[in-house]
């Protein structure tokens, strides 16, 4: 409360203070015109109205000033007082000279008036002001000052009081005087006299002119605060008692501004110069220090320099060294990467060079297959059994080409017969030495060719044996079947930068005339066959399964013998009695051309060919054994009419031509292996067997043709199939019919889960072009028919009978412990090996098979004998008439070129099994043996026989 109360006092104190002043300036103000006006009027009245007729008589500040400006009425007031104090006084710009002059030169006369008024009032030493006090801005009161202490001086020399003019101004020396007009005191005393009145001031200065001269003199002596409070007592001197506070107090306030703002400025300076100092001190330290640092910091910095120089000057030889380095290192590349070229320019010319080889080799390779046949018969004759070796063998001898058969129960010349075939393959013969006779023709299928291999013989005589191998298989047992599909893959992959080749299987049966799917479980619908084969396949409605490894391939077969077990309760039997076929399918793609190539290849497991005794057996025996012959006698038929070149082939005779159709024209390569037994008891079989073979290689066929052919042909071809099949619908053919009619949907695999790992989807084949050449025009009298039955008939010969019937004559055997019976033969099971069902797959080991695998080399040195394949230029008339054995007629004459056959010596050491050595046999043997120029193709039950053009052997 207290201090409020205080702060509320001194502001009240304040304003008063604020209102007090302005109460003083207003009055200052107004005493500044009195005196104005008191000074104009002087003036006036001292030079006259005329003289100051710029002069009003109360001017205002403006007018004072410009009435005062040039000069002259002050300095003619100052003659007027001190009459030639100045002896030239410029006139006014009127009154002096011309116009001409100009104002310049009429204010520096004005000015000159003003200086030297000035100098005069100085010499009077009476209050001066300056020239520009005169001007706009100027301090007009210092003018009024001077003219009224003139006036004061004026008035005083009038009365006589010398040294009293109260505004100063006696003989003092100028030089004192100077002294004591200095700026800053002047400039102090003028801010400390603002708040005096006027009239005051005046009064103090003209009544104590002596004692301000005085302190004027004294002044160089005296401290600014004795000075003052002379000053102080001076003004105060002659004031009313009531004015002196507010005088004081205004005089106080002044100096205590005044000193305020000195001490600030003091105290600036004095800042600044502590500054100044700082800095300086700074400076000279970083002089005095800093030299040595910066000498250090020089030194570093020229050390740091001339190691990077140095470490530069390393980098440059080493990049230079690295320069050169590359330099070489590219010379070295790019000689090596031209020489490099070379070598690939010759490579690359190489490789297209081999391709070109290859291609060429595959032509000529298969240029010499057909030069060599393509129906080639090879001949092999069955071991003797376990069990069975004390027995005489009915097979006297075998070559290479030629196996000898002993009949015992004849005499002579009828008694040694000598057979020639492509190959013959003794009882010796590894499954290995077989196959690689034939492996030629397997290649031939990657080329796009067809081929047909099939086992022809009598029941028990090897057929099985050599087409899969036996019920317990071996790396070394393997059949042809195994063999021949490792051996595709094998190619396969040798030519898979070549060709991309996708293989597929079927297995079917034909079993009395009707066809079975061996890869579909259970199943026992019948199949139909294409006269005409679409995609490649002659039935499409069988499972074809892709297949990529000799297992997928045993698997298959498993599969295909278990289905075939499940159609008969004795597999054995069955297996006799019934054709199984194993049709491996080729498609391959050229990678660089596109072009296509389709080959198809047939393995063929054929029934027993054994005679069947009409009056001996019955019921399903007889129509198994008929329709066996049928098939066989259809076979016989078709190879007889190529043999002969006829328009017309008849396929169409049985389910086996049908199906072989394809494999057994002109565009394919047959392959008959035929089997012999040795036992003696075999021996009319074995001879009707040998015929019939001997005169299947007879057969010349034309040159083989490989399937390949560019997309147009395909479509071409297709058209024309689509056209024929028109035709043949229209003439009413059902065959064609049911060809067209066939489900499309061939590729469907039906075998279920049982080989998980086959590929689901498959490529469609593309249809095989070998179309059945027929000619609807040809006389059905020139149809040629090569009579199975033909050879037949010769077995009907009485002397044979009894060793002919081997199915009577092994149906009476006796059948041991460790024996079981294989339909018409005797089988000793080998040591550990099941009973039956044993199928002939499951011991394989694929692995092992996969592993043996090698690369198939060319094989040009195959061991055909063209000469031997090669017709002779017998021929032979046949001609076969009336009912076979299996009642079925067929009627034809053919010309057949008879094999050219060796002569051979058969001495008895290469008879090993020759049981019986009569001086006849020995005599005969000694003989050279000679194919019989009367072949005895003999009719038999009413048929007709017609003997032929035999050639005599050379
Ligand atoms: N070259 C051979 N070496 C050894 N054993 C053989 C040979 N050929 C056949 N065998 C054996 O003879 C027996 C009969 O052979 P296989 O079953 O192959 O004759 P097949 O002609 O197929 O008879 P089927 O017509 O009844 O099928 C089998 O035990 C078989 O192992």
């Amino acid at each position: 409360m207290m201090a409020a109360a205080v702060e509320e006092e001194e502001m009240v104190e304040r304003m008063h203070g604020w209102a007090r002043d302005m109460d003083v300036a207003s009055r200052r103000a107004e005493e500044e015109a009195m005196r104005r006006y008191d000074a104009a009027s002087w003036l006036r009245s001292t030079v006259g109205v005329v003289c100051a007729r710029d002069l009003p008589d109360e001017p205002s500040e403006e007018e004072f000033r410009l009435g005062l400006r040039n000069g002259i009425v002050l300095c003619n007031a100052l003659n007027k007082i001190q009459p030639g104090a100045i002896p030239k006084v410029v006139q006014a710009q009127s009154d002096a000279a011309g116009p001409t002059d100009g104002s310049a030169l009429c204010a520096y006369q004005y000015f000159e008036n003003l200086r030297n008024f000035l100098v005069v009032v100085e010499d009077l030493r009476l209050p001066t002001f300056e020239v520009s006090d005169l001007e706009k801005g100027g301090k007009g009161v210092r003018v009024v000052d001077c003219v009224l202490a003139l006036k004061s001086f004026s008035e005083s020399n009038k009365t006589g009081r010398q040294a009293s003019c109260k505004y100063g101004g006696l003989s003092k020396p100028l030089t004192a005087r100077k002294y004591f007009i200095l700026k800053n005191t002047d400039a102090f005393m003028n801010k400390i006299m603002k708040g005096h009145s006027a009239e005051a001031i005046q009064s103090e200065f003209s009544e104590g002119q002596s004692i301000v001269t005085d302190f004027s003199i004294e002044s160089n002596e005296m401290t600014t605060s004795d000075s003052l409070s002379i000053l102080l007592r001076k003004v105060l001197l002659d004031k009313k008692p009531e004015e002196v506070p507010l005088i004081v107090e205004s005089i106080l306030s002044k100096v205590i501004q005044e000193y305020e703002h000195r001490i600030a400025i003091q105290n600036k300076m004095d800042e600044e110069e502590q500054n100044l100092l700082n800095i300086t001190e700074q400076v000279n330290h970083v002089v005095v220090n800093g030299d040595g640092e910066v000498k250090q910091f020089q030194l570093e910095a020229q050390t740091n320099f001339d190691v990077q120089q140095k470490q530069i000057q390393e980098l440059k030889g080493a990049l230079s060294f690295v320069k050169s380095g590359m330099e070489q290192l590219r010379l070295q590349y790019s000689e090596e990467f031209a020489k490099l070229g070379k070598h690939f320019y010759t490579l690359s010319n190489a490789a297209s060079s081999y391709h070109k080889v290859l291609e060429e080799n595959r032509k000529l390779y298969n240029q010499i297959q057909d030069l060599k046949g393509n129906i080639r018969v090879y001949c092999r004759v069955r071991p003797f059994l376990p069990g069975h070796r004390s027995l005489s063998s009915s097979v006297a001898d075998t070559e290479e080409r030629t196996i000898t058969i002993i009949t015992p129960t004849k005499y002579g010349k009828d008694g040694c017969k000598s057979f020639s075939f492509n190959r013959v393959f003794g009882p010796a013969s590894t499954q290995e030495e077989v196959f690689s006779d034939m492996q030629p023709l397997i290649r031939s299928v990657l080329d796009g060719f067809n081929v047909c291999i099939f086992a022809y013989g009598q029941t028990g005589s090897g057929k099985t044996f050599t087409m899969s191998g036996p019920k317990v298989l071996t790396e070394e047992s393997l059949g042809v079947n195994y063999r021949a599909l490792n051996d595709l893959f094998n190619i396969k992959a040798q030519r898979k930068g070549t060709i991309d080749y996708e293989i597929s299987v079927q297995m079917i049966e034909i079993y009395n005339e009707q066809v079975r799917d061996l890869l579909q479980d259970g199943g026992n619908r019948r199949l139909e066959i294409r006269n005409t084969p679409q995609k490649g396949l002659a039935v499409p409605d069988a499972s074809i399964v892709p297949v990529t490894s000799t297992a997928d391939v045993v698997e298959l077969m498993n599969q295909g013998q278990k289905n075939r077990a499940v159609g008969s309760t004795a597999i054995n039997d069955r297996s006799s009695r019934s054709h199984s076929c194993l049709s491996v399918h080729v498609q391959g793609k050229y990678l660089t051309s596109g072009a296509m190539l389709r080959g198809c290849m047939h393995l063929v497991d054929l029934a027993g060919s054994e005679r069947v005794d009409k009056s001996e057996v019955v019921g399903d025996r007889l129509k198994e054994a008929q329709y066996i012959n049928k098939s066989l006698s259809a076979l016989g038929d078709v190879i007889a009419s190529l043999a002969q070149k006829n328009s017309h082939v008849p396929y169409r005779n049985s389910k086996l031509t049908q199906l072989l159709q394809d494999s057994l024209g002109g565009q394919a390569k047959t392959l008959m292996f035929v089997h012999v037994s040795p036992e003696l008891d075999a021996v009319g079989e074995t001879i009707s067997t040998l015929k019939f073979a001997e005169r299947v290689a007879s057969v010349e066929l034309g040159a083989a043709k490989a399937n390949k052919e560019g997309s147009e042909v395909r479509e071409l071809k297709e058209q024309i199939a689509t056209l024929k099949a028109a035709l043949a619908k229209k003439e009413g053919e059902p065959e064609n019919i049911q060809s067209t009619q066939s489900s499309p949907d061939m590729y469907r695999i039906k075998r279920g889960n049982a080989i998980p790992a086959f590929p689901k989807n498959r490529q469609p084949m593309e249809e095989v072009g070998n179309l059945e050449v027929r000619n609807n025009a040809t006389p059905m009298q020139k149809k040629a028919s090569f009579q199975f039955s033909g050879v037949l008939s010769e077995n009907n010969s009485s002397d044979l009978a009894e060793n002919c019937n081997g199915i009577q004559k092994t149906d009476r055997m006796a059948v041991g412990n460790n024996q079981f019976e294989n339909g018409n033969s005797i089988l000793e099971l080998e040591p550990g090996a099941t009973q039956l069902p044993t199928f002939f797959y499951q011991r394989y080991d694929p692995d092992k098979q996969r592993r043996r695998a090698e690369p198939v080399e060319t094989d040009d040195s195959d061991s055909f004998d063209a000469a031997t394949s090669s017709p002779s230029d017998q021929e032979m008339l046949l001609s076969t008439s009336g009912l076979k054995a299996d009642g079925i007629a067929s009627r034809g004459a053919f010309i057949i070129k008879k094999p050219q056959t060796k002569n051979t010596k058969i001495t008895a050491t290469k008879i090993p099994n020759l049981a019986m050595k009569s001086p006849m046999s020995e005599k005969r043997l000694q003989t050279p043996i000679r194919n019989s120029k009367q072949l005895p193709f003999s009719t038999t039950g009413g048929r007709r026989t017609r003997n032929g053009k035999i050639n005599t052997p050379k």
